[in-house]
Formats: structure tokens, C-alpha cells, sequence
């Protein structure tokens, strides 16, 4: 699959008299297929804002290599830019104006056609609001606004820096299906997301970034089934029996965690040899099931821990097989740390 957005080994120091120096991004590496809706997630201050802002020419990187559409960048910006559209800072829009008049005013400036003003508008779904004044409206609205200003070219590639920042349940919603609407019309997104649930719902695939590295990548279901540990919740007819279930399994050389009214069992080869062991003592499996995890516990899991000074996780927990597995000394492959 061709990469719309490939970036290796960016590097950004923040040097400043009063702040001291700073690295925001240490090696950092990133790949989006095109077509695909790309969440970006990391913590506060892990460096995605340094990311995309270095990625528009906003910053100038320390070292490393970033591509946009098979073109070298910031070298390339010139050309490329107008294939791609981005919100990396709320922007700011004129309140007296309406919906149709402010895009009117961007197309006039960016040499873009009329007629698209009506397009995006249909897009972001608010034609129906078109020409009420932006003071008017809700934050979602001024966000799908936005956005609506960022497809005016008509890009191949979307950026948006959190999207969602702020919006209601509905809000969100209605963001949700701008991005599968954006998605279905073959238009690759890059989303930096703090909603994790959301990024779930709606990305292919995603890369987690935490103090400056990438931790994790892939297709958000090969990213969930790597951090699942292979786990297996095991339930029983008699609840009463779970400690003794425990005991035998822990026995047998697997790790057991005792929950409420199951057992989480893991480093097990083969599922059958749980209900094996357990039938040995007449003791009968109701349920046996893989563990599931959601976006949030692997996110939690990469990137929770507090910093070490000095010390910075260095795992590319990559799961695209076959690509370039990042910069990661590969001696740290298993999950451990670094300096
Ligand atoms: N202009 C700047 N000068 C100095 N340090 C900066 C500057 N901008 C960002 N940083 C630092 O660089 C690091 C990465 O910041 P960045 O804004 O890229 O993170 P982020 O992942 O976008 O965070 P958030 O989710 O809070 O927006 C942080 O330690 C931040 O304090």
C-alpha cells in the first residue's frame, strides 16, 4: 500500500534562555497508508502538536526525514500543499460572518472554485446553517466549520489536531460521521485524538507516540490482539471453586489473576489445557474466553507510566509485519526500557 505520510527518525529540540532545552520529539517515526483514517495518540506533552506542526513546515526538525505523498518535506511544501489540508490550532473566524461567507473569503484567497463552498458545506452538514452568523452556533459547529475551511482544496490528505476538543456527546457524534464520510470518499485523515473510544470507533489504524517515541502502530485491531497478552477469562459453574481453580492453574505454570467471579489466566499455550487441568479435579469450565482490551488499557499500559529523567520508553511495539520496524535498539524488543 502506498504511505501518503511517512516520517523516520524526526528529531525536535525546544531550545529557549528562560525554559532551558527541551526534546519534544526523539527519534520519532511515523507511517499512514492511504484511504486510511490514522489516530494519533499520545499523552500531554508527548510531542504530536510538535509532530504535525514540524510535518506543515510550522517547525524546523533537528534531524530525520518526513514525506508527504511520496514527497520529501519541508523541501517539497510548496507542492504539496495544497493536496493537504489541516487544523492544528483552533481557528479563529470572523463571528458577524456566516458559515458560506467565511469560506467564500477563503476560496476567493486560495484561488479555489466557488462552487466548493456549497460542497464542503453539504459535507460538514451544515448547509441547513449556511448563512446564520458564526456567533451562532455550537462548538461542534464551529469545529465541522473548521474543518469544512481545510477540505476547501479539495486535499488528499486531512490533518486535524483534536477535532473533538470540547464537543458533547453529540458533538463528538456528528464528528464521527464527518470522519467516516471524509473516509468513505477516499480521503486519508491523520486525527491526534485525547478520546480514545472515539479513535476505536473510527480509525484503521493509529500510532501511539510517548515522550517523543513511537511506542506502538498498526492496524488499531492488530494493536488491541498484540497488548492482549494472550490472556483467557475462565469462569466456572461454582464460583466458590474459583481459589482452588487458581491454585491448580498457578500449579499447572501459568500466571493467574483472581477477579470477582473469574479467573484472568495467562502464558497458557493452548485454551484446552486450562479445561483439562481444571476437569483432572472435577472442576467444570462455564466460560473461556480471550481477554479483550480496548484502546485505552493499551494506551494506559504504553504510555502510563511516569517519566524517568533520562530514561525514555523505548519499545516499537510495531505490528504492521513485513515494514520497517522503527528505531528501536532491538534489544528492547520485549517491552523493557531503555536510556
Ligand atoms: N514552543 C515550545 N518551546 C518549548 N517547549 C515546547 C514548545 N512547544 C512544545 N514544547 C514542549 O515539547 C513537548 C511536546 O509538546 P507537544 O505540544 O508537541 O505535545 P502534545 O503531545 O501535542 O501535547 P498535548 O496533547 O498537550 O497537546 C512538551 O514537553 C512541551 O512542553
Amino acid at each position: 500500500m502506498a504511505a501518503v505520510l511517512e516520517i523516520e527518525g524526526l528529531q525536535k529540540t525546544y531550545r529557549s534562555r528562560r525554559r532551558g532545552t527541551r526534546r519534544a520529539l526523539d527519534g520519532f517515526d511515523m507511517r499512514v497508508e492511504a484511504g486510511q483514517v490514522h489516530g494519533f495518540l499520545g499523552p500531554n506533552g508527548s510531542g504530536k502538536t510538535t509532530t504535525l506542526r514540524t510535518l506543515l513546515g510550522l517547525i524546523r526538525p533537528n534531524g530525520g526525514r518526513m514525506a508527504i505523498l511520496g514527497q520529501e518535506v519541508p523541501a517539497a511544501l510548496p507542492r504539496v500543499a495544497r493536496q493537504v489540508g489541516a487544523i492544528v490550532e483552533s481557528p479563529q473566524f470572523f463571528p458577524h460572518f456566516s458559515a458560506r461567507d467565511t469560506l467564500s473569503l477563503l476560496t476567493g484567497a486560495g484561488g479555489v472554485p466557488e462552487r466548493r463552498v456549497t460542497e464542503v458545506l453539504e459535507l460538514v452538514g451544515l448547509r441547513e446553517r449556511a448563512k446564520d452568523r458564526v456567533k451562532t452556533y455550537s462548538l461542534g459547529m464551529k469545529q465541522r466549520l473548521a474543518v469544512a475551511s481545510a477540505l476547501l482544496k479539495e486535499p488528499k490528505l486531512l490533518i486535524l489536531d483534536e477535532p473533538a476538543n470540547g464537543l458533547d456527546p453529540g458533538g463528538i457524534r456528528e464528528m464521527r460521521t464527518l470522519m467516516r464520510n471524509l473516509s468513505a470518499s477516499g480521503m486519508t485523515v491523520v486525527l491526534s485524538s485525547h478520546i480514545l473510544g472515539e479513535v476505536q470507533l473510527i480509525c484503521d489504524s493509529v500510532t501511539i507516540i510517548s515522550l517523543g517515541r513511537r511506542v506502538a502502530f498498526g492496524p488499531v485491531s492488530a494493536v488491541l490482539a498484540q497488548h492482549s497478552g494472550g490472556g483467557l477469562r475462565v469462569r466456572l459453574e461454582a464460583v466458590t471453586d474459583l481459589p482452588v481453580a487458581a491454585d491448580l492453574l498457578t500449579r499447572s505454570g501459568v500466571r493467574v489473576t483472581p477477579q470477582d467471579d473469574h479467573l484472568l489466566v495467562y502464558g497458557v499455550d493452548k485454551p484446552s489445557a486450562v479445561t483439562r487441568t481444571l476437569a483432572g479435579a472435577d472442576l467444570f469450565v462455564s466460560e473461556l474466553a480471550p481477554v479483550e482490551v480496548d484502546l485505552e488499557s493499551v494506551f494506559l499500559e504504553l504510555t502510563g507510566t511516569a517519566p524517568v529523567p533520562g530514561q525514555h520508553r523505548q519499545v516499537d511495539q510495531s505490528v504492521v509485519l513485513g515494514e520497517r520496524t522503527g528505531s528501536a535498539p532491538s534489544d528492547s524488543a520485549a517491552g523493557g526500557w531503555g536510556v
